[in-house]
């Protein structure tokens, strides 16, 4: 099939680059002429385990990249893959979304053959049909059933386990109200789930639900990582292990063992956004969502306690700190609401003199702090430094050794359960 994917972004790259190895025709359109230029020439736009080998395989090839919506027309269906982030008050911002359908809408008023759109991002119930479609009707002057169709297909995967996640899915979630649409995913997906290692589950359900379920998938795993960070918290202060506790719970099959590690908490560009989003539109509705605000809570304030443990051990005014990880997580270099800037803030606030390290995500991190030091090893990081914040879970942290050596007092606050407690260091963790 021929396939268009617009927004080149960490899902639109992934999944373009990946339906492009399952052997459709990709065309793949956003607005950023780097990005595009980077497709072309078979790199990667982003940083993703695997993508560069993918990328050098399709791109420019059997996935081309453009600025051209008019490219799209040759294809049988466009996925929008494009950003959805925060307004002020926790509700969607849909502008690039809206932008897209209208080009879409011109395009397709231009097409005989019927077109389907699929909403691709992460958006509130009730958006795909009454904002997104609206736009193309208007734009196309054709009409949803009659010369375009439109579904929604939330994405589940995660940022450094993208490819893997995306081949070989729990669940593929079909949102649409005709059997057409229906029937033109399942042809998409169908080499995908031939290919797929495990059985994915085909969700075939109504747009709304299937807009829904992306959001009751991310406040329940956020919900479920704040759950185990209260419990932690609680382990803490009666010296008990959390991940003992973690292990053991995790063994009742209705708890399971994922999403049981507590420490800093959660960032990235989903779970913030998008429990903001249900919250904003709960209330919208007049909804009081309690459970969630404790979610965030919960998660707003592990920060918060990593450096009052720093404040335990040392007075870090006038003091080389080392800040180990700006990824929000590992295996990406993705600084969307990553738990480093409060804990940069907090460093700020008591004069510290920070050196940041990450293996990744330290070009993004220069952009939002460019007066910060940044060290291009874990041993420059930690060499001189009175404490080390360990932020982000990157495996190479629970290496270091002798390195400890080199640090001017040997203070580690762990974050991320990362280092192990040795002789040598005055080691504190958030839930040890
Ligand atoms: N990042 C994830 O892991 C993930 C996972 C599941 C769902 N999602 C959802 O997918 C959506 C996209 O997220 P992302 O992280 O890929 O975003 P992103 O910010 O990484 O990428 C978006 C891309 O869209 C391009 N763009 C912006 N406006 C455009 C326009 N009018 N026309 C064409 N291109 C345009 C940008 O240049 C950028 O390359 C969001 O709704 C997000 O919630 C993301
Ligand atoms: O036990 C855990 C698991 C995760 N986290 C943190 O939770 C955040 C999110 O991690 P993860 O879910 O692995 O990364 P994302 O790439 O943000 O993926 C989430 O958000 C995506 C975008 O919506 C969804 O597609 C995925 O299903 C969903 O897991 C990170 O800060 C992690 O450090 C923990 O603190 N403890």
């Amino acid at each position: 099939m021929h396939v268009s994917v617009v927004g080149s972004g960490y899902i639109g790259t992934t999944i373009a680059a990946w339906f492009a190895e399952l052997g459709h025709t990709v065309t793949n359109v956003d607005i950023d002429e780097d990005v595009v230029a980077a497709v072309n020439n078979g790199e990667a736009p982003i940083h993703e385990p695997g993508l560069d080998e993918l990328m050098a395989a399709h791109g420019g090839d059997a996935l081309v990249a453009t600025t051209d919506y008019d490219e799209v027309a040759g294809s049988d269906v466009t996925f929008l893959a494009l950003p959805t982030p925060s307004n002020d008050d926790g509700s969607i911002d849909l502008s690039a979304m809206k932008a897209a359908a209208e080009s879409l809408g011109d395009v397709i008023a231009e097409k005989d053959d019927d077109h389907l759109v699929v909403v691709k991002s992460t958006v509130i119930p009730g958006t795909t049909a009454e904002t997104i479609a609206p736009i193309i009707e208007d734009a196309s002057g054709k009409t949803v059933g009659e010369g375009f169709r439109i579904a929604m297909n939330p994405e589940f995967l995660r940022e450094g386990f993208a490819l893997d996640d995306f081949k070989d899915p729990d669940k593929i979630v079909i949102g649409a109200e005709d059997d057409q649409a229906v029937e033109t995913l399942n042809r998409v997906y169908e080499p995908l789930v031939e290919a797929a290692a495990g059985d994915p589950a085909i969700v075939e359900t109504g747009i709304r639900e299937a807009e829904m379920i992306k959001y009751a998938n991310n406040a329940f795993l956020a919900t479920k990582v704040s759950l185990i960070n209260e419990l932690g918290n609680i382990c803490k202060e009666y010296g008990v292990d959390a991940y003992e506790v973690a292990d053991a719970i995790a063994l009742d099959h209705r708890i399971d063992e994922h999403f049981l590690r507590s420490g800093l908490g959660w960032g990235g560009s989903c779970f913030p956004k998008d429990v903001a989003a249900i919250r904003a539109a709960a209330r919208d509705r007049d909804y009081d969502p309690v459970l969630l605000d404790a979610t965030v809570e919960v998660n707003d304030r592990q920060p918060e306690r990593l450096l009052d443990l720093l404040d335990d051990h040392t007075d870090v005014a006038g003091k080389r700190v080392a800040v180990m990880g700006l990824a929000f997580k590992p295996g990406t270099d993705d600084i969307r609401y990553t738990r480093a800037v409060p804990v940069i803030e907090g460093l700020l606030e008591r004069d510290a003199e920070i050196v940041a390290y990450d293996p990744v995500a330290t070009e993004n991190m220069r952009e939002q702090y460019p007066d910060i030091t940044y060290a291009d090893s874990a041993a420059e990081a930690l060499e001189g430094a009175s404490a080390a914040l360990f932020v982000t879970d990157w495996d190479e942290f629970g290496a270091l050794d002798a390195e400890f050596e080199a640090m001017a007092e040997p203070v580690v606050i762990d974050g991320r359960r990362i280092v192990e407690p040795r002789d040598g260091i005055e080691y504190d963790g958030l839930t040890w």
